[in-house]
């Protein structure tokens, strides 16, 4: 559905120059979910503006359903963009026009007739969940109602593909899962292709199939969630997924168990699937002959299934703690060894 061809994008010149996206070659599938997560600054809000032609790349193509959006302008530009629509982290509402006029307002622009509008506008109020708010003006809208018809207006002309700038970076925890539950719902319902951008690896778990991750204007890392939840390559990439599977006091509770327990190895296990669910503890316990604590763990849903972190101290001969150590492996559960001797 996406494709870009070692796209760069580069702003002023000489000593002024700043390279915001420097040789980016991704492709996103129809109907997935992508997200692109990386710090201030890494070039996200300009890659996803490339994908609408509000930036056009100074080398590199972008092709979004076919079209060459890298070399399209004027009218046929305008038509394209009417695919690939966008919902903002503030919204961007029109605030003196209410809810309905607000989704309409698309609509009005492209030539629908009164009926049809109407027709539509009531269909998307209540495909967002927006029902019996239809007179309200922004202003008188939580945030997450006014994300609600940021989306409704988006979808109002039946786009190929939604790019979500930060949708949910203005909005309370329980608003943001609520809207990450709509987009999943609409991606399914519809086969919408979604393109998000995140500073959030909650965003990404919750809802993303695949992640790439930026860094100085390139993207370091791609895979599938699941995939990169388990392995992480890069160091920023560790960064992110420590977010959620390492809380702040996990780094406490490894130092008091080392300083409490100085002897034996700490070892970080991640495991997917079915393997979150076996008990595998158990076995090890009982199979081998150490001492095993239990310092931090928690077990993580993404759209590919759950994901789980464990960290371990293990007590006891080095032979049987690497032969403890094998066995694991040979259950499919990444580990690795993170402190002691
Ligand atoms: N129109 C512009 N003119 C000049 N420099 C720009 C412009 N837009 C972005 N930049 C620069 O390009 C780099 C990447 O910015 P971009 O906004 O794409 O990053 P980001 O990852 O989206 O960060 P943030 O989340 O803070 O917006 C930054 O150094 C930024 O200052």
């Amino acid at each position: 559905m996406i494709h870009l061809h070692e796209v760069v994008k580069q702003y002023g010149t000489g000593a002024n120059q700043i390279v915001a996206v420097d040789g980016v070659t991704l492709s996103v599938k129809e109907g997935e979910i992508f997200g692109i997560i990386g710090y201030s600054g890494a070039g996200k809000s300009t890659l996803i503006r490339l994908l609408n032609g509000l930036e056009m790349p100074t080398v590199g193509t972008v092709k979004v359903g076919g079209l060459e959006i890298s070399s399209t302008k004027g009218k046929q530009l305008r038509m394209a963009r009417q695919k690939v629509s966008m919902i903002f982290q503030h919204f961007n509402l029109l605030w003196s026009r209410t809810v309905k006029e607000n989704i309409a307002f698309p609509l009005e622009i492209s030539g629908v007739a009164k009926v049809e509008r109407e027709k539509k506008v009531a269909e998307l109020i209540e495909l967002v969940g927006l029902s019996g708010r239809e007179n309200a003006y922004p202003s008188q809208l939580s945030g997450g109602q006014k994300q609600r018809v940021g989306i409704a207006r988006a979808l109002a002309n039946d786009p190929e593909v939604l790019l979500c700038d930060e949708a949910t970076s203005a909005l309370d925890p329980e608003t943001t899962d609520a809207i990450l539950d709509l987009l999943t719902g609409i991606n399914k319902r519809l086969g919408l292709t979604i393109v998000l951008i995140t500073h959030e690896m909650h965003v990404i778990r919750k809802i993303c199939h695949r992640v790439a991750v930026m860094e100085a204007g390139k993207v370091v890392e791609i895979g599938d969630v699941l995939e990169v939840f388990q392995m992480p390559k890069e160091p920023i990439t560790k960064r992110f997924v420590a977010q959620l599977t390492e809380p702040t006091d996990a780094k406490e509770a490894i130092e008091h168990i080392g300083e409490a327990f100085p002897t034996g190895k700490l070892v970080r296990l991640a495991f997917v699937g079915e393997r979150t669910e076996q008990p595998l503890l158990a076995s090890l316990i009982r199979k081998f002959n150490i001492d095993v604590n239990i310092v931090q763990g928690n077990i993580s849903h993404t759209q590919a299934g759950a994901y789980g972190s464990l960290i371990l101290q293990l007590v006891g001969d080095d032979k049987i703690i690497e032969q403890a150590i094998r066995y694991l492996h040979e259950h499919d559960v990444q580990t690795e060894v993170i402190g002691n001797d």
